[in-house]
């Protein structure tokens, strides 16, 4: 019998979400329309047209979700602020409400004995500043760091642990390249440019908390560990370029203070010079860096655009709805490779679920509750969280782990299509159920982890 997994003592055990997946009411109160409000509205952007205008309804239902929350035993929650609903033109006027939504929200998470760990950006900017630009434009960093500032006095103390971005990469790749996210822009020249603007924001908010804040700052990414393929030259040179650009992109300037060279090999003419001082303003002491984990790469050399590169389907393997490998190894690869890499600041999995088929929460079980049956996704977050122990037990200071996502919600593009929850959501009715998982992730947070 092996030994019952032993978390460290303040291991954080909670879930995420994201403003523009769960609250609908996207203008109420008077907040401002987002690039997200605008491209779900633009016919073609999304599956069957689907929108963030409903959503889980969040914003009417706050209160009852925390108390589900509760009953899950969750001890932190991680959610993002929708910016357009505190500065409905993006800087300048504060719309007290949107604000005042947000305070409550948190509030009441604190009454619950739930801890708050807030994004400040998961990719929903106010329409107004991509009018003026988006992240395209240089002066984004100081709107950013002005909205971060209205919420750090507002909210420091009550809430103590803050993230500046939600993924770059995504925001990047898939905003500004390939054009599959708001703001839907398809252009090499467009994209290390909005990527390093966001860079530039991220350390100007950091910088502005510094000023105000008392508590923890932090930057999200998405990362993956990228395996060759074979051990071919041309599979080995695309993984080490598919690594640099997905996985060292964000977190070299971050941390580092400087781009690993790789991209100038993936973007070619369109890498432009960068003036070095924004590397000081980049790089800023984080207190965490917060890591969503997935899946893996295997890594051939292909013809793809830009990068040459791309993942190979591994044929014994199991997958979720979004078609991406159960690969638990990867996680602690990749923990292990972040602290030789960068050193000792402390890590959160501020991401980590998967998307399956859930059979309809149609069955009533003995006492009259609704039952989902998602065997794939515990055994998905059992093989993740013991990933997360070994890594552990090879000296990586990971501090939490934030289940994605709390409640079936919208999918960007793919909309209502894919289900990561482990709180089935009807979106007709709105009604609630925890799926099998969720009972399960409930008795690994009450025996911290030894359950597992
Ligand atoms: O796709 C599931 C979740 C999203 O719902 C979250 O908003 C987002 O933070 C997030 N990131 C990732 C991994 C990166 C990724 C995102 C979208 C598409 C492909 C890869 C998965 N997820």
């Amino acid at each position: 019998m092996s030994q019952a997994p032993v978390f460290p003592d303040g291991f954080l055990w909670g879930a995420a979400t994201a403003a523009h997946q769960i609250e609908g009411s996207p203008l109420a109160d008077g907040a401002g329309p987002s690039i997200w409000t605008r491209f779900a509205h633009t016919p073609g952007m999304t599956l069957n047209g689907d929108t963030g205008d409903v959503a889980c309804d969040h914003y009417r239902r706050w209160k009852d979700d925390v108390k589900l929350m509760r009953d899950l035993g969750l001890q932190a929650y991680r959610f993002s602020v929708a910016w357009a609903r505190v500065l409905p033109e993006g800087t300048g006027r504060i719309n007290q409400a949107g604000l005042d939504f947000y305070s409550r929200l948190v509030d009441e998470l604190l009454a619950n004995g739930i801890e708050p760990l807030l994004t400040l950006y998961h990719w929903d900017l106010p329409a107004a500043l991509d009018d003026r630009g988006g992240w395209l434009n240089r002066d984004s960093a100081d709107w950013f760091a002005e909205y971060a500032s209205v919420m750090y006095k507002a909210l420091d103390g009550r809430v103590k642990k803050w993230v500046t971005l939600n993924e770059p990469w995504v925001i990047t790749d898939g905003g500004y390249l390939h054009g599959a996210l708001a703001p839907g822009h398809r252009s090499l020249f467009e994209a290390p440019i909005a990527s390093h603007n966001l860079m530039r924001a991220h350390g100007a908010a950091v910088r502005a908390y510094r000023e105000i804040g008392a508590h923890e700052i932090g930057l999200v990414v998405n990362i993956e560990p990228k395996y060759a393929a074979s051990d071919s030259e041309a599979d080995r040179v695309a993984t080490r370029r598919a690594h640099a650009y997905m996985n060292e992109q964000y977190l070299h300037p971050a941390l580092l203070g400087r781009y690993p060279e790789e991209l100038e090999d993936v973007f070619g003419a369109a890498w432009p010079e960068w003036p070095k001082q924004d590397f000081e303003l980049i790089r800023q002491k984080l207190d965490f860096v917060g890591i969503n984990y997935y899946t893996r790469g295997v890594t051939e050399a292909n013809d793809s655009y830009p990068l040459k590169a791309g993942s190979v389907r591994q044929p014994l393997a199991t997958y979720s709805e979004t078609g991406w490998e159960f690969y638990p190894k990867g996680l602690t690869d990749l923990l292990v490779w972040f602290k030789q890499t960068y050193g000792d600041t402390p890590v959160y999995i501020t991401e980590n679920g998967a998307a399956m088929y859930d059979p309809p929460a149609a069955e009533v079980d003995a006492d009259g509750r609704g039952r989902v049956r998602d065997p794939l996704r515990t055994a998905y977050l059992r093989q993740h969280i013991g990933a997360i122990h070994d890594a552990i037990q090879a000296g990586v200071d990971v501090r939490g782990y934030m289940l994605w996502s709390l409640l079936d919600n919208l999918e960007w593009s793919l909309g209502y299509s894919k289900r990561f929850g482990m709180v089935h959501v009807n979106y007709a009715t709105q009604q609630r159920t925890p799926k099998d998982s969720a009972h399960w992730y409930s008795g690994v947070i009450r025996s911290h982890g030894r359950s597992l």
